[in-house]
This record gives C-alpha cells, sequence and structure tokens, in this order.
C-alpha cells in the first residue's frame, strides 16, 4: 500500500540578516524595542552572552509558551468562522466526490448477475458507461474539491502568518531576546508550514475520510450485511492501534519540536558568534554543545519514528484482514447459495475501498498530530502577547524629566540585579554609570530604555512609563546591531524615512564613518550577504548614525563605541555630544575617559546606586569612585 508522505515544510532561512557585530558570540539581536526605536540593538555581547543568555526558562523549557489544547482548537474553529463559505465549499464537493465514488463497485456487481442472468450485451454495456461516468465524475468532483480546500489552507495559512507577524512584532524585546532566534525562526517558517499544510490538505482530507467510512461500509452492509461485517472487524483492529498511537503521539511530536528548535538556536548562535569562538579557542565547548542538541533532536525524531513504524504495520493489517475475510466467507456462502456472485464481488470491492480512507485518516492524523503540535507552538505567541490591541503609545508632555523611582529588577525571580534604585535625570544632563563588572549597570539601562520592564518600581518620562512611550523617544544604543538587507540608504533611513541623502552623508560623517564616503556605490551600496559586510566597527557607526537621524529625547549608551578603535572612539563620542547638545544622555562606561566630561557620575555596587554626584565631588569624597578613577589612571 503506497501512503502519500506528507512532509514538513523546510525551514526557510530569515529574509533579514542577522547582526554583524564582530564580538558576537549567542547574542540574540532584538528585532523592536517596546518604547525604544528599531534603530536599537540590545543585549549583551561575546562570552558575556554566552554565559547568560538567551535565557531559558528553568530546566532548559523554551521561554516562549504553548497553547494548550482548547486554545488550539478554538483558534483552528475562528480560522474555519473567517472563511465559512469555502471551508462549507470544500466540504461539499468532497462529499459528492465520495458519493460518485460508490457507485463503480456497486454496478460491477451488477454486471456480474446479469452476466449471470444471461442478460444481452447491451444491458453490461449500460452499465459500463455508468462506471465510467461515475468515474469521471469521481475525478471532477475530486479534483474541484482539492482546488477549494487548498484555496482555503492558503487563506487559512495566511491569517495565520499575519497573526504571527503582529504578535512577533508586539512581543517584548526582553522575551524576544530570551526566547533565542532559533525558536522564533522555527515557529515563524517550519511550524506555519506545517500548519498551512494541515488546513490545506490534512483537514480536509480527515473531514471526508471521516464520511467515507461509515457510508462505504454502510454500502457493503447493504449488499451483503454479513459480509459487511467484516468491515468492522478490521476497523476494530486500526482503532486499536491508532488509539495506542495517539496517546503517546503529541508527546513525542511535541518534544520533537522542542528539540529541533533548540538545534536550530543553537546553530544559529554558532554561527553568529563563530569568531569569538575562535579568538578565545571555544570550538570544541560548541561543537560538544551542538552534538548534544543533535543527540537530543535524534533521540527525539526515533521517539516519533518507533510510534509510526508500530502505527503503520498495524494499519496495513486492518486494511486487508477484512477483505480476505469476506472472500473466504463469500465463498462459503456463495457455495451454500446464500449469497450471489455479485454481492460477494460488490462487498470485497467496498471493503478494499475501506482501506483507502482509512489509510488516508491515519496518515492524515499522524500528520495532524504534528500540526496540531505546530499550531500550539505558533499559537503559544498570543499566549505572552494576547490579541488585544497595543494601546496606542503615550507621548510625554513635560520638560523630558527621567525619574526611577524604587526600582528593582530580577532576570530569573530570585536575585536582584537592581535594587532600590531612586534617581532623577534632569532634561538635556549627561550622566555616566559606572561600577564593577556585574554591578548592574547595563541591566538599568535596559530598564531606562524601556527594553526590560522593572519588576517592581517605575521608570517614567515625564510621569509615562518608558516601555509605554511612541518609538524614538528613548533609545538604547549597544555594541549588537542589526544590518538590513539592503542598501545603505535604506538601512540609514530607517530611523527617519524622510531624510535626504545630505541628512544621511551628514550623520555619517558625525559618526567618523570616513569609509562610507569612500564606496564608489556611496549609498547605494548593497549591505549584507551578496553586497558589502561591514565589520563591526562600521556597524556601530552605522547604528550610531541611525541614531543621531533618530533624534531622540534620551539617549542611553552602553558599549555603543566600544569596537571603534578608541581614538575614533574619543572622537565620535565628542561629536555625539555636540550633536545631541540639549538631550539626556546615559553613558554606561565600562572606561572611565568620558566621565569627567559628565554632569553626574553615577555608581552602582551590586545592584544598588551607592554614589551620585559630579567626578570632582566624587573624587573628593574618596569612596567607590575615587578608587576606580585612580586605578583608572594607574595612581
Ligand atoms: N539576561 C540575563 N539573564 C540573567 N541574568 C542576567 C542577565 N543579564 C545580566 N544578568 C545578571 O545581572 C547582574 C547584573 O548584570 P549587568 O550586566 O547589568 O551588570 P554590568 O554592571 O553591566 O556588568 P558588566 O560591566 O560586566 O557589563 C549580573 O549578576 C548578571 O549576571
Amino acid at each position: 500500500m503506497t501512503r502519500p508522505r506528507p512532509e514538513r515544510t523546510p525551514a526557510k532561512p530569515a529574509r533579514e540578516t542577522a547582526g554583524k557585530a564582530s564580538a558576537q558570540t549567542a547574542g540574540t539581536a532584538s528585532v523592536r524595542t517596546a518604547g525604544t526605536a528599531s534603530a536599537t540593538t540590545t543585549g549583551k555581547a561575546s562570552a558575556k552572552t554566552t554565559g547568560r543568555a538567551p535565557a531559558k526558562a528553568p530546566g532548559g523549557a523554551p521561554a516562549l509558551p504553548v497553547a494548550a489544547g482548547r486554545d488550539v482548537l478554538r483558534a483552528a474553529l475562528a480560522l474555519v468562522r473567517a472563511d465559512r463559505r469555502g471551508f462549507l465549499a470544500a466540504v461539499l464537493l468532497n462529499v459528492c466526490a465520495v458519493g460518485a465514488g460508490l457507485v463503480a463497485p456497486w454496478l460491477l456487481g451488477e454486471i456480474v448477475e446479469r452476466v449471470r442472468d444471461g442478460s444481452g450485451v447491451p444491458t453490461v454495456d449500460r452499465l459500463a458507461a455508468g462506471i465510467l461516468a461515475a468515474s469521471l465524475a469521481q475525478i471532477l468532483l475530486t479534483r474541484w474539491a482539492r482546488l477549494h480546500a487548498h484555496r482555503f489552507g492558503e487563506r487559512a495559512q495566511a491569517r495565520v502568518r499575519e497573526r504571527f507577524a503582529a504578535r512577533l512584532l508586539a512581543l517584548p524585546p526582553a522575551v524576544a531576546e530570551r526566547a533565542g532566534t532559533g525558536d522564533l525562526v522555527v515557529r515563524g517558517t517550519t511550524d506555519i508550514g506545517t500548519v498551512g499544510t494541515t488546513l490545506r490538505d490534512a483537514g480536509p482530507e480527515v473531514f471526508v475520510a471521516a464520511l467515507q467510512v461509515p457510508l462505504i461500509l454502510g454500502a457493503a452492509v447493504l449488499v451483503s450485511p454479513l459480509l459487511g461485517a467484516c468491515g468492522v472487524l478490521g476497523l476494530a483492529v486500526t482503532w486499536a492501534a491508532a488509539r495506542w498511537y495517539m496517546r503517546r503521539a503529541p508527546a513525542a511530536y511535541l518534544a520533537e519540536g522542542e528539540a529541533n528548535a533548540a538545534l536550530a538556536e543553537e546553530v544559529t548562535a554558532s554561527a553568529a558568534g563563530a569568531r569569538t569562538t575562535e579568538v578565545y579557542g571555544l570550538a570544541a565547548r560548541r561543537l560538544a554543545r551542538v552534538l548534544d542538541r543533535v543527540a537530543v533532536a535524534h533521540r527525539a525524531r526515533e521517539g516519533t519514528l518507533a510510534l509510526r513504524s508500530v502505527l503503520f504495520p498495524a494499519v496495513d493489517f486492518g486494511a486487508f484482514l477484512p477483505v480476505a475475510a469476506a472472500l473466504l466467507l463469500g465463498g462459503l456462502l456463495h457455495a451454500h447459495g446464500l449469497a450471489s456472485l455479485g454481492a460477494v464481488l460488490a462487498c470485497a470491492l467496498y471493503l478494499r475501498k475501506l482501506s483507502e480512507p482509512v489509510d488516508i485518516l491515519l496518515q492524515w492524523l499522524e500528520f495532524l498530530q504534528r500540526g496540531t503540535a505546530s499550531f500550539a507552538r505558533v499559537e503559544g505567541l498570543g499566549l505572552v502577547t494576547g490579541d488585544a490591541p497595543v494601546p496606542a503609545p503615550r507621548a510625554p508632555t513635560g520638560d523630558g524629566t527621567l525619574r526611577l523611582a524604587g526600582v528593582r529588577h530580577s532576570y530569573d525571580g530570585d536575585r536582584d540585579a537592581v535594587r532600590d534604585v531612586d534617581l532623577t535625570v534632569r532634561p538635556g544632563e549627561r550622566l555616566v554609570v559606572v561600577g564593577p563588572s556585574g554591578a548592574g549597570k547595563t541591566t538599568l539601562g535596559r530598564l531606562v530604555s524601556g527594553a526590560e520592564t522593572p519588576s517592581g518600581g517605575a521608570v517614567t518620562l515625564d510621569g509615562v512609563p518608558v516601555h509605554t512611550l511612541p518609538p524614538g523617544r528613548v533609545v538604547l544604543v549597544t555594541q549588537e546591531h542589526h544590518v538590513f538587507l539592503g542598501t545603505l540608504r535604506e538601512n540609514l533611513a530607517l530611523a527617519a524615512p524622510d531624510a535626504g541623502d545630505a541628512d544621511l552623508e551628514r550623520a555619517l560623517a558625525t559618526v567618523g564613518a570616513d569609509w562610507a564616503r569612500e564606496l564608489p556605490a556611496g549609498l547605494d551600496t548593497v549591505l549584507g550577504p551578496g553586497g558589502l559586510s561591514p565589520d563591526g566597527a562600521a556597524v556601530q557607526q552605522l547604528s550610531l548614525a541611525r541614531t543621531l537621524l533618530l533624534d531622540p529625547g534620551v539617549l542611553v549608551l552602553d558599549e555603543a563605541t566600544s569596537l571603534i578603535d578608541p581614538r575614533t572612539a574619543r572622537r565620535t563620542e565628542r561629536a555625539l555630544a555636540a550633536v545631541l547638545a540639549g538631550r539626556t544622555v546615559i553613558t554606561v562606561a565600562h572606561r572611565l575617559h568620558t566621565t569627567r566630561d559628565a554632569d553626574r557620575v553615577a555608581v552602582m555596587e551590586d545592584g544598588a546606586l551607592t554614589e551620585l554626584g559630579t567626578h570632582e565631588e566624587l573624587v573628593g569624597a574618596g569612596g567607590t569612585y575615587a578608587g576606580l578613577w585612580r586605578a583608572w589612571h594607574g595612581a
């Protein structure tokens, strides 16, 4: 018996290129930052990132949830409701095709009887013509039904895709980062592809096959109740095998989906961080991690394969058993004059035909398991974002005072990375945040920019929580950046669609991107695969130029110039400061060369704000900052 093997849609590569900062490893550039602009990227780089981000929920479970069975059913019904007419047309045409398919076996039995009766050739010809007409009708109706089913499926898949895209864009940036690119890519490509095939093919096929089974069995019972009952025998075997399978399949397919996502995540991270891996000699460790994921994915796939290897032979047995039983029993009945030859033939043909819908049913039920698991993963995004329209962002109306009140934040719900921070930053103030490694500086920067929502307290700009601000008000620039597939102009114009070439060139010049002037194609230079691949420093300058064009009210810089050589970095920072005069700038400083120019310096230690004042005040106070300053100058 040949089974149509539904294949999973292969994962397609994302259209946009990944971030290009050279020192990245497992970094996951965020696509969008709530309340901040797309010119920003967040997260930590290189060795740091490998250690803790993207964070997985405890136990290695994916950070993104998976929808429950009833939510998946609700979503599927909503898709049918949204295209009720298309669905009904497909189902009705399929039912008609099934009806036409029942005519031929019955007519064949009639032919045998008429021949035995000694009826003439014209009668047999008429019956044969009937078979031909019924078969033709079945072919045409089936084709028409498939067309409608495919159209319905395509429209439904488009809806699923659109909703997924909307939810993806609404994902809080911190959740997107923790989920990891691999999981999101698999959900957005492989899973949606599987859902599409399920909706387009599996759904209608299962429905029609489920209708065919009682109709065919009913036709066989009508011809001969005893022979028709043999069909029940085969169905019982198949039913038992299917039940065994269905009990185990959902968990097995979910595990397979998760293992694939984890593998994709690991491979993506390895590719993105290839350079760092090489620099730190981490190849063996990374390879071991990838191989570990491959082993898990392999085990998960073996698990589902084992289930199929029991299901399919059992189904084959269930398909042939009733035919063999009907022929044996039919032969006996006919020999005793209890059944006509035509009835035995018609029954055997019906029971043989019964295996087709049963086989289709199981084949697609198997696929339906995958489809349901994939749909649960796709719908899982809705559990994070919901479907409620995103409230319109509120624009602050005051003078631009930034306030942190009782702010605390914990990544794991256990230890506070930032605690009890009260701070008011005046409009236009330059604040530099310093402190030892792991003190919470970056976390503070992310809280201020709205990239992270505080676990406690509030971060507001003129009283409005920063994560609800319109894009571009508060911008976070880190050392991880995103280069979009397209020209240099398109990459810059993302931040300012109305800016002219002169504005774009000025922004590039301000951030010291002299390389851009030397490009033969200038702003038309294509960036990304197949085009120019700028190095980490150039990508950082591109991001800073985008930030300038965005002209934010508050700018948070965290290692924003770390990949640029120190002299150019200092020049770039001064130029930025001049251009951003009047804007509030908060700099997370890992080098202390800018602290002297700042209005105030904030010192973070163990998540708390321990010192706050001007450079002179803090040096005079002889505390932590004074120590850091002395160490910086080698005193
Ligand atoms: N994504 C994350 N998931 C879990 N823990 C994190 C995450 N990011 C930071 N942390 C933890 O929060 C604490 C503060 O980290 P943070 O990066 O804010 O400090 P930092 O002062 O910027 O350090 P550095 O100077 O090394 O960048 C650290 O203990 C760190 O391990």
